[in-house]
């Protein structure tokens, strides 16, 4: 049976220049494409160089595929930015708990999760893996909010019986699990099939639950394959406390993987401290990465070595994790990741840098492969998912560029009627435009999303 949101739907012609990842390493860049897309938001067709179809939208910009966020606190958005001279867990304390828990009030978690919502759509981020808080009414209403504004995402009940404040406790193993069984169920009543929005089961981390939690979770998980969510190795004083707190086990991936959370449907946040033998474990495990620079450089938590990640062959995506991270922003993530893999490179060597490709591939196929989406989302090809954003950029008048002797080559541009902060001279070859939007670019240049067909966002 089609959805409400099915039948709305049109099968419409996108035609223009297309860009996505095709490898880690290479862009493919579409000039004068065609993209049919069905009434389910199905990529039904691509047709490539088709001259005469796309000169007025190439004019304008590109479309490119959408970027997943694979980790996102949206309880803590109205915190982005804010974390001070603080480490991790001293911000937990000070900044981070205090303010989850005040979303026990329905009404501001309304509040934020709508406006986080609006804000992570008009900046692209088409699917997002998010933390809410333990409460499970304004988790479920989380889960609404990203339904009705139909943005995919993964929607976890923060789980955390030890070592929390009072205030802002699980009670119980039990009832931890009951809590977010109950927000499984909602999910389920609202999105039977997971179309848009799936559970997530979440460990908030390791010094947050205790054992007994942590092997109930692994035994959910194994019952109803929903996937996992938590974080890993992110600063050396909680590495130091989980080995006090796990005495037992050899690693921090150990705790996890003897509890039955090491699995394919894992995303493990961060992973800038581990050892040689927990990466190997990760990558035999098949467990996912999310990489997320903006928040690691903030919190001053380390630089990860994502080379080395990618090297063994563990499939990594990226993350804002707002608001350890500052921005709801997957270009910024993007452009992060990029900088933070040159400070790597100073430390480690040159082959540590990541190029413009491989960070826009970290962004969008990597970050499907982290949620699990690579079959759905991530790229322009017949049978997947049309989630896709058009990206506009200012040129320059040809009269200006005129004035300062500029011969230019670009009699196909108009300008554009964005105010974006990219300005383009119309000589730049496709990949040199990629950069200078990867670089300058922000949600002024973000002109319209869609998600599984629908136009979620447009900047008016
Ligand atoms: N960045 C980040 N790390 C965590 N580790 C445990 N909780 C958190 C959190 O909320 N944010
Ligand atoms: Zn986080």
């Amino acid at each position: 049976m089609p959805t409400t949101r099915e039948k709305s739907l049109h099968r419409t012609v996108y035609v223009g220049t297309f860009i996505h990842c095709e490898t880690l390493q290479k862009l493919d860049i579409c000039e004068d494409g065609a993209i049919g897309v069905d009434e389910h938001g199905k990529i039904v067709f691509v047709e490539r160089n088709m001259e005469n179809v796309g000169s007025a939208i190439v004019a304008h910009g590109w479309e490119d595929a959408r970027q997943p966020d694979t980790h996102i606190h949206a309880s803590q958005y109205p915190n982005a930015g804010i974390f001070g001279q603080s480490t991790l867990l001293e911000w937990l304390n000070t900044y981070t708990f205090p303010l989850e828990s005040s979303l026990a009030d329905i009404n501001k978690a309304r509040a934020v999760y709508s406006r986080c919502i609006s804000r992570t759509l008009s900046n692209g981020t088409t699917t997002a893996a998010y933390y809410a808080t333990k409460h499970v009414d304004s988790t479920n209403l989380l889960a609404d909010i990203c339904l009705d504004a139909g943005q995919r995402a993964f929607v976890g009940r923060c789980c955390m019986d030890n070592l929390s404040p009072d205030y802002y406790k699980d009670d119980s193993a039990e009832t931890a699990i009951a809590d977010t069984r109950s927000t499984i169920d909602h999910i389920k009543s609202i999105d039977s099939a997971y179309e848009l929005i799936t559970p997530i089961i979440t460990p908030r981390f390791a010094p947050s639950c205790t054992s007994p939690l942590l092997h109930a979770l692994g035994q959910l998980h194994k019952s109803t394959n929903v996937p996992m969510q938590t974080h890993i190795s992110e600063n050396l004083g909680e590495v130091q406390l989980v080995r006090r707190l796990f005495p037992e086990s050899t690693s921090y991936a150990q705790v996890y993987d003897t509890h039955g959370l090491l699995t394919p449907k894992m995303i493990l946040a961060h992973a800038i401290h581990i050892s040689a033998s927990e990466r190997d474990l990760i990558r035999e495990r098949d467990a996912k990465i999310s990489h997320c620079p903006a928040s690691n450089s903030a919190l001053t938590s380390g630089g990860a070595k994502v080379r080395w990640l990618l090297d063994s062959g563990i499939t990594v995506g990226l993350g804002t994790d707002v608001s350890g991270g500052y921005s709801p922003s997957m270009l910024e993530a993007v452009r992060q990741a990029s900088l933070v893999s040159r400070h790597v490179a100073m430390l480690d060597g040159d082959a540590a840098k990541l190029s413009i490709e491989e960070v826009l591939y970290l962004g969008t196929r990597g970050g499907a492969k982290v949620v699990g989406l690579e079959n759905k989302i991530g790229g322009f090809e017949v049978g997947m998912e049309w989630d896709a954003q058009l990206i506009g950029l200012t040129l320059v008048p040809e009269a200006e560029t005129e004035q300062h002797g500029g011969a230019l080559s670009h009699a196909s541009f108009k300008l554009s009627s964005n105010e974006g902060p990219v300005d383009i001279f119309g000589w730049e070859s496709w990949d040199e435009r990629v950069a200078k939007w990867v670089y300058n670019g922000d949600d002024r240049n973000t002109l319209s999303v869609w998600v599984k067909g629908r136009l979620v966002h447009q900047r008016s």
